[in-house]
C-alpha cells in the first residue's frame, strides 16, 4: 500500500477493475462503506452534515449518508446543484437516498457535529471560488469534526496546492492508494489523519500502471541495504572523505558522526591544515588528512565516497573542487555551499555529473540552482534529477527524493523537530555513508531520509542536531531485525 498513485492512474485504476467486472456504481458503494466505517470507528453517533459536489464525489457522499442513516444516525445532505443533473454512478446513489436533499449551503454546517466533505474530489479543476468558498470558510471555522472524503475539497490530489480555499479536515479517507497531494505541503496540512482504504481494487491492477512514486517507506530500498557479514571488515564497508570547512566546522564533524553511524567502514576529513587539530580532536575515531593531500587521497580508489558542501565555503575553489570530485566518478553527496557555488553557472555542474550523485538541496538552494524549474515539489525534484542525472532530495517536512528515471518518494514521517541548526549536515553524512556501502544513490537517499526522520520522531521535542546520530544504532537495529526475520 506505500505506492502513490496520481489522479489519472487512480481513474485508470478505476476503469480497469470496472472493466474486469466490478461496476461502477459497487466501487463507489465499497468507498461509501470504508467512509462509513472510519466515521463509526472514530466517532459515536452524532448529528452529521453531508455535503456533496456535482460529481462521484458527491455520489460517495450519498452513500455514505445512507449508511449511516440506516446505522441511526441524525445525517442530513445538502447537494451542490440539481440532482436531476447528477449522471452515472453518482446519480444512482442519489436515487438510493430517501432523505431530504438541501441546497449546499452553510446552515447546514453550524449546528453538525460531524461535517462530511465530498464536495470535490479527484476531478477538482479550478480554484474554488464564490458560494463553495464561503462555505469552505464556514466549516474552517465551525468547532465541528470534518472528514474529508478521497481528498479535502480544494486540494490538488497530484500537487498538494490549495486551489482558492480548501476545507481543513480531522480525517481524510482515501480509496486504493494515496495520492502525492496527501503527503505534498499544503495539502498535507489539511488532510488531518489519512486512512488508505481498500475498495476492491486488486494490487495486480495497481502494479499493472507501474506507479512511480512510493511513499517513503522501508519496503522501497530496504533490499538494497548492504548490512555487513561475520567474514567482512572495515574495507569492505567502504572510506568516505568528508571535506570540511578552514572555520565552519561543525557542519562536517556532524556529517561525519552521522556517517559513521550509519556504518561506513572508514571515514577521513579532509581540510586545511589549520583546521585538522579540531577534527581529529572531535572523535578518535574520525581521521583527518590536509587538503594538500588532495590528488594522493583520490588517487587511492578505496576512497570510494565523497560529502562536500556543509561548512565548506561558498565560491570558485568550492566549485573546482567539486568538478574535481564528479570527475573521479565515485559516489558524491553535494550538500550546502557546493551547490550554492554553482549558483551562477547551474549548467556545468549538471554536465559534471556522472557517476553516482545525489545533490540535497532545501528550496531556496534548488531555487538558486534551478530557477526556470517550477511546480510542485514532485515535479520539481523528477525535473531536476532528469537534467542532472542525479538523484536530487529537497529537503522540508514533505521532503521528495527523485532520481533521473522518473522513480520518486515522498516522505511521511510528520516530524517537526528536524527543523533546527545542523540536522541537513546529519542527513548529508547518513547519506554519504550508505552510499560509502555501497548503496544504490536513490536507495541511499530514501534510506537517509526515512533514519533520519525515525529518529527525529523516536528523539521529539528538545532535538539538536548531535542527538540524531546518536539515535541510529537504535533505528538501524530494528531494520536489521526485520531483515533477520524475513531470512
Ligand atoms: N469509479 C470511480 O471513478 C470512483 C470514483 N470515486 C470518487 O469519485 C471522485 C472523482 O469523481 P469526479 O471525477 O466526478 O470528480 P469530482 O467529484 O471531484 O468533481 C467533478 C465535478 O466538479 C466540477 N468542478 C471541478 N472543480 C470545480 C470548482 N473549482 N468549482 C466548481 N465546480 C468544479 C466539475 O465540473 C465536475 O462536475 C473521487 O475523488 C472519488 O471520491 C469513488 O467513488 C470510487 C470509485
Ligand atoms: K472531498
Amino acid at each position: 500500500m506505500f505506492e502513490i498513485l496520481t489522479t489519472d492512474q487512480m481513474y485508470e485504476a478505476d476503469r480497469r477493475t470496472i472493466e474486469g467486472g466490478i461496476p461502477g456504481d459497487v466501487l463507489m458503494q465499497n468507498a461509501g462503506r470504508a467512509v462509513f466505517e472510519e466515521i463509526i470507528r472514530h466517532w459515536s453517533p452524532r448529528s452529521v452534515s453531508v455535503l456533496c459536489g456535482p460529481g462521484n464525489n458527491g455520489g460517495d457522499g450519498f452513500a455514505i449518508a445512507k449508511l449511516l442513516r440506516d446505522e441511526g444516525w441524525s445525517v442530513r445532505l445538502g447537494l451542490m446543484g440539481d440532482v436531476a443533473d447528477l449522471k452515472g454512478d453518482a446519480a444512482l446513489h442519489a436515487a438510493r437516498w430517501e432523505g431530504a436533499t438541501e441546497l449546499l449551503s452553510p446552515a447546514l454546517v453550524v449546528g453538525a457535529d460531524l461535517v462530511v466533505d465530498c464536495i470535490f474530489g479527484a476531478g477538482l479543476a479550478r480554484d474554488i471560488t464564490g458560494d463553495i468558498a464561503e462555505l469552505v470558510t464556514t466549516i474552517n471555522s465551525s468547532p465541528c469534526s470534518v472528514v474529508a472524503v478521497d481528498v479535502p475539497s480544494g486540494v490538488d490530489g497530484n500537487t498538494g496546492m490549495v486551489l482558492g480555499v480548501a476545507v481543513k479536515a480531522d480525517l481524510t479517507v482515501t480509496f486504493c492508494r494515496a495520492k502525492p497531494g496527501h503527503y505534498l505541503l499544503p495539502g498535507r496540512l489539511m488532510c488531518g489523519e489519512l486512512a488508505v482504504r481498500d475498495i476492491g481494487i486488486t494490487d495486480q491492477t495497481v502494479l499493472d500502471i507501474a506507479p512511480a512514486c512510493w511513499r517513503n517507506d522501508p519496503v522501497l530500498w530496504r533490499a538494497g541495504i548492504h548490512w555487513p557479514g561475520l567474514e567482512g571488515h572495515k574495507y569492505h564497508r567502504g572510506h568516505l572523505l568528508a571535506f570540511g570547512g578552514a572555520t565552519m566546522t561543525g557542519a562536517t564533524r556532524l556529517v561525519a558522526r552521522a556517517a559513521r553511524r550509519s556504518g561506513v567502514g572508514l571515514l577521513t576529513i579532509v581540510a586545511d591544515a589549520q583546521a585538522l587539530p579540531i577534527y581529529a580532536s572531535d572523535a578518535p575515531g574520525n581521521m583527518t588528512a590536509p587538503m594538500s593531500a588532495f590528488d594522493a587521497l583520490v588517487n587511492d580508489c578505496r576512497h570510494n565516497a565523497f560529502v562536500i558542501g556543509p561548512g565548506f565555503g561558498v565560491g570558485d575553489d568550492t566549485l573546482a573542487l567539486v568538478l574535481k570530485l564528479l570527475h573521479l566518478c565515485r559516489a558524491t553527496v553535494l550538500d550546502a555551499d557546493a551547490l550554492t557555488s554553482f549558483a551562477e553557472d547551474p549548467s556545468t555542474l549538471c554536465f559534471a555529473v556522472q557517476g553516482p550523485t545525489v545533490l540535497t538541496p532545501h528550496e531556496g538552494e534548488f531555487a538558486r540552482l534551478f530557477p526556470d524549474i517550477n511546480g510542485d515539489k514532485l515535479c520539481r525534484a523528477r525535473a531536476a534529477a532528469k537534467r542532472c542525472s542525479a538523484t536530487v532530495l529537497i529537503k522540508g517536512a514533505d521532503t521528495v527524493i527523485a532520481a533521473p528515471d522518473g522513480r520518486a518518494a515522498i516522505s511521511a514521517v510528520d516530524v517537526p523537530w528536524l527543523a533546527t541548526a545542523g540536522s541537513g549536515d546529519v542527513l548529508a553524512g547518513i547519506i554519504g555513508g550508505l552510499m560509502a556501502q555501497g548503496m544504490d544513490s536513490f536507495d541511499a537517499a530514501c534510506m537517509g531520509v526515512w533514519l533520519h526522520a525515525r529518529s527525529g520522531a523516536d528523539i521529539g521535542p528538545g532535538l539538536i542536531a548531535e542527538d540524531i546520530p546518536e539515535h541510529l544504532p537504535a533505528v538501524l537495529r530494528e531494520l536489521w531485525l526485520a531483515s533477520r526475520k524475513k531470512a
